[in-house]
Parts: structure tokens; C-alpha cells; sequence
């Protein structure tokens, strides 16, 4: 049942049809390293000042950087009646590339990715499948061949899947008592962000993760540290039909 409010005024489907302007301004803040330039800088500076540092035009700047006040994704103050901006605490701790907490990685990708993809959301819908080929070309029909399209690609996949545990992986772990496993197998376990969590809050557990080929040397590499002992890696393939390596759980 709609209340009558909604039919007088039809808010949420205005805030649905606009959504995309909020995402895309935070993504495009967070491309161009407008967090990051402020919390390098440490006091509010003018929008000339972030133009210039940034290289982008005054004029666009300044429209970038109100909009994100309205976003309360930064904060202005009037000096000399000139706007200087500041990030909010907020956006000090999840959209300055370098904080621990950081959501830049799934922002981008998001930006880059994700976003132009559903630009064929209709295509998908009518076709029911992905539109890799549309977006970026890529033909393949396994859709992780097509997220895998290069190394740097798989990199920022792996970031932004990490992202994710980094956000919400403790509450994930804790929302259930897995204390009674002591070996686990993470299946399609990418960077380890869920073994992490799943070590340091079960003392005796330890997890192998179970990914591709690539997936696993890299996360090797570049997110599962020597000090994380109780991580395993296994390298396979599943559910591609090919008899390539057994998998006993
Ligand atoms: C959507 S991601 C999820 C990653 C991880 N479970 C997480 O929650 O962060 C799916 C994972 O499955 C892996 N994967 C996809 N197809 C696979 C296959 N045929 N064999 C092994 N791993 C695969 C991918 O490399 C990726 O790490």
C-alpha cells in the first residue's frame, strides 16, 4: 500500500531516477584525487588551489567540490569570502586513498566497471547475459576470463573485492559461532580477506583457499603476508566442467 504522501509527491522514485549524479560525483571526487589532495594538504584550501593542484578547470572544480558539500562529503568555510574545502571525518577515514579503511578501490572500480556495464542493463535483460562484449570487447563466456581481461585489471578486481571484507568482515564472522572448524576451505577465496577475519578469531583454524591460478599467485604476492600462517592456498579451477584437479572438503 502506498501512503498518500507518496502518491502527492513522488520522492523516492525522484531520488531513484537521480542516484546515478550522487554515485557518479563521489566517484568522480574520489578519481580525482580530491580526498586524497585534502588530506595531503591538512587545512581548507580554495577550489583555484585544488583546480590547480589537480589540473582540472576552476569552474568544473567548483561544482565538483559544492556538490560534494551537499553531499556532506566535504565541508566549506568562508575565508576572506572565498569557499575553502576540507574532507569530513567521514571521508578522511573511507575515501582517502590511503586510509586503512578505505572504499577508493571498490569506488573505482565501481566507476570504471560496473558502471558501464549496467549503461546495457535493457541489453542484459532482453539477451540474459553479461555485456563484457558491449562494455570492453571481451567475448567470452566464462565472465571471469572477461574480469580477468589483463593483470591490471585482475588487480583492481582483487582490491575491490578485498575492500569489501575490510568493511564488513568482521561482523561477518562474528554473526556465527564457526568455532567448531578447525580446517576450513574457502572455495572462490581470492585475496583471503574472509580467511583473515576467520584467523585471528578462531585461534586454531586454519583455511586454505581454493582460486585460480593467477588469482592465488597474486594474492600471495600482494595481500596474504608470511605472518599469516594458518592461510593456505590451493590453485584449481571448479565448476568449468573440466576434470582438472579434485577437491576433497
Ligand atoms: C565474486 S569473487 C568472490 C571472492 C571472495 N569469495 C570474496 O568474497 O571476496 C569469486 C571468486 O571465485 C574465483 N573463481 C571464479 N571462477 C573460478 C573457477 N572456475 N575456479 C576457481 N576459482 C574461481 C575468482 O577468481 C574469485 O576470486
Amino acid at each position: 500500500m502506498c501512503s498518500s504522501e507518496e502518491l502527492e509527491y513522488p520522492q523516492k522514485l525522484l531520488d531513484y531516477q537521480c542516484g546515478f549524479l550522487v554515485s557518479k560525483t563521489m566517484f568522480t571526487a574520489c578519481e580525482l584525487g580530491v580526498f586524497d589532495l585534502l588530506h595531503e594538504v591538512q587545512e581548507p584550501i580554495a577550489a583555484t588551489t585544488i583546480a590547480s593542484r589537480l589540473s582540472t578547470s576552476v569552474d568544473g572544480m567548483e561544482r565538483l567540490l559544492d556538490a560534494c558539500v551537499g553531499l556532506k562529503l566535504l565541508k566549506v568555510e568562508l575565508k576572506n569570502n572565498e569557499g575553502h574545502y576540507s574532507n569530513t571525518d567521514v571521508s578522511t577515514l573511507y575515501l582517502v586513498k590511503s586510509s586503512p579503511k578505505t572504499l577508493y578501490h571498490m569506488i573505482t572500480y565501481y566507476s570504471q566497471t560496473t558502471y558501464k556495464l549496467w549503461h546495457f542493463l535493457p541489453e542484459a535483460i532482453r539477451e540474459g547475459k553479461s555485456q563484457y562484449e558491449r562494455g570492453f570487447g571481451i567475448s567470452s563466456k566464462e565472465v571471469f576470463e572477461a574480469i580477468y581481461r589483463s593483470e591490471e585489471e585482475m588487480l583492481k578486481f582483487l582490491y575491490h573485492m578485498d575492500t569489501i571484507w575490510t568493511i564488513c568482515g568482521k561482523d561477518i564472522i562474528q554473526a556465527f559461532d564457526l568455532s567448531v572448524f578447525c580446517s576450513v576451505y574457502d572455495l572462490g577465496g581470492c585475496t583471503g580477506g574472509l580467511a583473515k577475519h576467520f584467523v585471528s578469531t578462531y585461534n586454531e583454524t586454519t583455511v586454505t583457499i581454493m582460486d585460480l591460478p593467477s588469482v592465488v599467485q597474486t594474492a600471495k604476492k600482494k595481500f596474504v603476508t608470511d605472518e599469516e600462517q594458518r592461510i593456505h592456498f590451493l590453485e584449481g579451477l571448479f565448476m568449468t566442467g573440466q576434470k582438472k584437479n579434485a577437491l576433497i572438503c
